[in-house]
């Protein structure tokens, strides 16, 4: 199968305006508000920027989400089709439905019920986009999200999340941190620069191979070629079954082994899947390489609506925010107790340098300049935006921050987990 490049239809600016319109959540009238800019939100409520809107989205307590058809070309045809991903709920009352405000001229006409559609739909349904040829990880992961999914191979993640916005594809497969090295780098950044919505999560034991061509001795590797993140969870084991080796980082595994199949590459090892040994013919020289063996991955899955999980079964959301300038890291003695008070546990918290205000420049008490980075955070918190406890923390947040996205609102992974082997090798001179 040929895999998807970013270079396929494109214009994507003209699918990323969101629709203003209203909010129903739990039966509640929620007024939400966001702002036309896909990253940043000015701090404050309620105020009267003119690049705010109301924005919408179909909730109720059954979790409904607008599924509108696309157009003949295969993209949503209007604005109007779309939901906006910045969804911040900014008050929560037991109001009726007229207290909101009256709608802007701009505003679409009303949703009808007919209009609505279930969501999810059903997994055979499913395309599913990832980075990489099939036998990558990504494609394991959603196997395991949806287990009667259409696979969508791409070259690079940014095809994979363009598939969906364009329609291509139903789902996105974003692997975004590990057990061993941590957090994929760019990989946050990349949902800050999609209107995607994160819709479900997946941790997988990743257990990888060494492979080559039948009869490749491992004294003999002068390469070994994986995606960055494999060669990095490797890094111990390689320098010592193959002290003499050079590195180099591919697009995704399964690739690294096609490409050595293909070309027939001799003294040249791909660290992939046993799986991807079985597709593309090649051997298994070692196994479990990883350099522990409870090496885990977690992905998540990107959709273009937001389903937020119904409240009682456990959940979680991710949100991205950045402090009011100026105030930098002191935020989080702010944010938090949004969190505790209302006893939503934490499951991450990250912090990443701020791209567009990278430096926050601070007086001392010399009278002095200095200079901090600047920084953007990463929080996932258990609980879904569904639960009134959710929505009053953010509105709580949005009040200490200059920018506040709600990534989405997700089942957690609640498979159980064991310990897989340790490793083996057919050769071990
Ligand atoms: O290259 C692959 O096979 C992938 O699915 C990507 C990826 C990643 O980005 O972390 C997924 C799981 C492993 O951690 C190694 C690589």
């Amino acid at each position: 199968m040929q895999a998807l490049s970013p270079s396929t239809p494109n214009n994507l600016k003209s699918l990323v305006r969101p629709a203003p319109a209203r909010a129903w959540m739990g039966g509640r009238a929620v007024r939400c508000a966001f702002r036309s800019d896909p990253v940043y939100f000015p701090n404050g409520v309620g105020h009267s920027h003119a690049d705010w809107q109301s924005s919408c989205a179909i909730l109720s307590s059954k979790v409904l989400s607008l599924e509108q058809p696309a157009g003949k070309s295969g993209h949503p045809d209007r604005v109007a089709d779309r939901v906006d991903p910045n969804l911040v709920p900014i008050e929560t009352k037991d109001s009726p439905a007229p207290s909101v405000p009256a709608p802007a001229p701009q505003t679409p006409k009303p949703i009808s019920l007919f209009k609505i559609t279930p969501v999810p739909v059903h997994d055979s349904q499913l395309r599913v986009a990832y980075q990489g040829v099939p036998g990558a990880y990504a494609e394991a992961a959603a196997e395991k999200a949806y287990p009667n999914f259409e696979a969508i191979p791409c070259d690079q993640l940014e095809a994979a999340l363009q598939a969906v916005e364009l329609r291509i594809a139903d789902r996105a497969v974003l692997p975004v941190e590990n057990s061993l090295v941590g957090s994929t780098p760019g990989n946050y950044d990349l949902l800050l620069r999609h209107r995607l919505h994160v819709v479900g999560e997946v941790q997988m034991p990743v257990h990888h191979c060494l492979l080559a061509l039948p009869g490749t001795r491992l004294k003999c590797l002068s390469r070994v070629i994986s995606h960055p993140q494999a060669l990095w969870q490797c890094e111990h084991t390689i320098r010592r079954l193959a002290p003499q080796a050079t590195r180099e980082a591919v697009n995704d595994t399964a690739g690294a082994a096609e490409f050595i199949a293909e070309n027939g590459l001799q003294h040249v090892a791909a660290i992939a899947s046993a799986r991807t040994a079985e597709l593309y013919g090649l051997q298994v020289l070692a196994n479990g390489i990883q350099d522990d063996c409870s090496n885990m991955t977690r992905f998540l899955m990107l959709a273009r609506e937001p389903i937020i999980p119904r409240t009682g079964r456990p959940s979680k959301s991710s949100i991205m925010f950045a402090p009011i300038e100026g105030e930098g890291a002191a935020v989080l003695f702010k944010v938090l107790p949004a969190f505790a008070f209302r006893n939503i546990n934490l499951t991450k918290i990250e912090s990443r340098p701020h791209w567009k205000r990278p430096i926050r420049l601070v007086d001392d008490a010399n009278g002095r300049t200095v200079k901090h980075f600047e920084y953007m955070f990463h929080l996932d918190f258990q609980a879904s935006m569904a639960e009134v406890r959710a929505q009053n923390a953010l509105t709580e947040v949005q009040e200490y921050t200059s920018f506040l996205r709600v990534l989405g609102s997700y089942p957690m992974d609640m498979t159980p987990w064991s310990p897989p082997p340790p490793m083996s090798s057919v050769d071990s001179d």
